[in-house]
């Protein structure tokens, strides 16, 4: 496996040459983003889309690498000054300190005075002098060693995950696995994408041969970068990853059925149930928040879906919004704890508790109590989450069953974030016999 100073060197190797006559402003929207994210409860996707179109491509993927870079390294990154002071200053500053260290020992190495002399620039005039004592002591002593993450406890430093959810996965999964998965969360997230046969017919894909087309037909690999690609702003290709792809798959719906997507927001997976049926026959896609609606709205419209209608829906209730109504496939890609996709969201961590927890497995029974009775007889029913925790997922499913004798269990499988490039997720198959 690639040690996570590895995978950070692959991103910034490029760009850390720079690091020197690096603008301040472009630390300062660095610092202002991980203040946000870290502090205020934003997520890192949504606050980059935000911010970052004042910036020059190569400013946005260097402060994309300081955000996602100092939340995957959050606690060694901490562990290099937290004992060079008496207490934790306040929480914006500790974060210019995170993210200093950040650049020291991860980044833009070989700059050292000019990271300490931005970072002292940057700060508030009560905090300079604290702030330079720091990274001075820090870049004095050089890199602290972590220690060997043999015990729980030392793997929850190393990995910044919460022992609790170590704990958590080594009852579920098994001591090695779950080492294996805690360290696989520290790798810089792939960028998989998925073909969109709508839009892009095999004659024009044979015309790049930079672009691979891989057997199951969905996942398509390149050469390039496929976020610069113009075939993604054309809706030729969508960014999806691996294990997600599977869920339409297993879903595996047929030209001119009726779908129901009971929480189908952003639209991902919809879009391409929509390409697996080209476009014949009918999905309803549905979600509780509105403004989440418009995002499938515009993924339909990108990528040429004419055949979805979206619909604003309380899926724990959906037997009584669509009283009558019944569908050949039914997809609950219910709300879950994400613990599979903490290479694209590491900050997720930041906030989940073992309480809340629980209260999602409450909400996933009534979402899929109140939608199996919308799967007309000898329908399928495919439950599915990105997450890594048994009571969400195939526990999930043995509870359902076990009241709802008239579904049968076809399939069952969880994917593994530690077993390539893909995200956790569970899914499950289930087709209605009566
Ligand atoms: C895992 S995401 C779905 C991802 C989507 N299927 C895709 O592939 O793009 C879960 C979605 O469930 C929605 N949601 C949460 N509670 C819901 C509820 N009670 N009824 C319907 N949708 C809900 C959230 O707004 C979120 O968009």
């Amino acid at each position: 496996m690639k040690t996570s100073t590895d995978c950070e060197t692959a991103v910034v190797d490029s760009i850390r040459s720079k690091g020197a006559g690096r603008m301040n402003n472009t630390r300062k929207t660095a610092w202002q983003g991980l203040h946000a994210v870290i502090n205020e409860g934003q997520y890192a996707s949504l606050w980059l889309r935000q911010h970052g179109l004042a910036l020059s491509e190569e400013e946005k993927r260097w402060v994309t690498a300081v955000l996602y870079g100092v939340l995957r390294h959050r606690e060694p990154l901490r562990w290099q000054w937290r004992d060079l002071v008496k207490r934790i200053p306040e929480a914006k500053v500790a974060v210019l300190l995170d993210m200093s260290v950040y650049q020291l020992f991860y980044l833009d190495k070989g700059t050292d005075y000019a990271v300490v002399n931005e970072a002292v620039k940057m700060c508030p005039q009560p905090m300079k002098g604290l702030v330079n004592a720091v990274l001075r002591q820090v870049l004095r002593r050089g890199q602290r060693p972590l220690p060997q993450p043999d015990s729980i406890e030392n793997l929850a430093l190393v990995t910044s995950h919460p022992q609790w959810l170590l704990n958590l996965w080594k009852a579920h999964y098994g001591e090695d696995k779950m080492r294996s998965i805690a360290l696989a969360d520290l790798e810089e997230a792939a960028v998989s994408v998925r073909i969109n046969p709508l839009k892009l017919k095999a004659k024009e894909l044979a015309l790049r041969p930079d672009w691979t087309l891989q057997p199951n037909g969905w996942t398509i690999t390149t050469t390039g970068n496929p976020v610069a690609d113009p075939w993604l702003g054309e809706g030729k290709i969508v960014i999806q990853d691996r294990s997600s792809q599977q869920v339409a798959l297993w879903l595996d719906p047929q030209p001119g059925e009726a779908v129901f997507d009971a929480c189908s927001a952003p639209g991902t997976k919809t879009t391409q149930l929509a390409a697996m049926m080209d476009n014949q026959g009918s999905i309803l896609a549905c979600d509780l928040h509105p403004h989440r609606l418009k995002l499938v709205e515009e993924a339909a419209q990108r990528v040429g879906a004419s055949i979805i209608e979206t619909r604003m829906l309380d899926a724990a209730c959906a037997d009584q919004q669509l009283a009558g109504q019944q569908f050949d496939r039914v997809l609950l890609d219910v709300p879950c704890s994400g613990l599979g996709v903490l290479r694209h969201k590491p900050e997720i961590l930041l906030r989940l508790t073992p309480e809340a927890l629980d209260e999602i497995v409450g909400l996933q029974a009534e979402i899929l109590n109140h939608c199996a009775p919308l799967c007309r007889v000898g329908g399928t029913l495919v439950y599915s989450t990105c997450t890594l925790n048994r009571k969400e997922n195939d526990k999930q499913t043995a509870a359902f069953l076990a009241q709802h004798p008239d579904f049968e269990l076809q399939d069952e499988k969880t994917f593994f974030p530690d077993e390539g490039d893909q995200d956790g997720f569970y899914i499950a198959k289930m087709i209605r016999r009566r």
